[in-house]
């Protein structure tokens, strides 16, 4: 996968190759790192490697989640599931309450593109 680190030009990128594996973190995870700041510069540094960290998994969980939809079209399954989106969608309403809510539904229309009517 392209080093999304330095692209700040980007916007979602375009998904992995088919077939790429997942071979774990590029480099070290956020959590391990300090986050206390002594200036502005430097929290919106943080900032700006979380929000490029945050694209890339989008980008590996969009993949991902077109190979499932594919399979399943495949399968003649519908693409979109429903009770799926709604047990994700109640984790992150625990988590973070209306606020996660809107970005699971983000996450989702990201991953899928947009639920065609019923
Ligand atoms: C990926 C899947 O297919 C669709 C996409 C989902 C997602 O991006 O999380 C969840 C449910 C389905 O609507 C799946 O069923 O797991």
């Amino acid at each position: 996968m392209d080093n999304l680190v330095d692209r700040h030009d980007a916007a979602i990128p375009a998904p992995a190759a088919p077939g790429a594996t997942l071979t774990g973190a590029t480099r070290a995870p956020i959590a391990d790192e300090s986050l206390t700041i002594s200036n502005i510069a430097q929290g919106r540094q943080h900032i700006d490697d979380i929000d490029a960290h945050l694209r890339e998994l989008l980008a590996t969980r969009r993949d991902l989640s077109q190979q499932i939809q594919a399979l399943r079209s495949a399968e003649g399954g519908p693409r979109i599931e429903h009770a799926r989106e709604n047990e994700i969608i109640a984790v992150w309403a625990d988590e973070l309450g209306p606020r996660g809510v809107e970005i699971a539904m983000a996450v989702l229309t990201l991953c899928r593109g947009a639920a065609s009517k019923p």
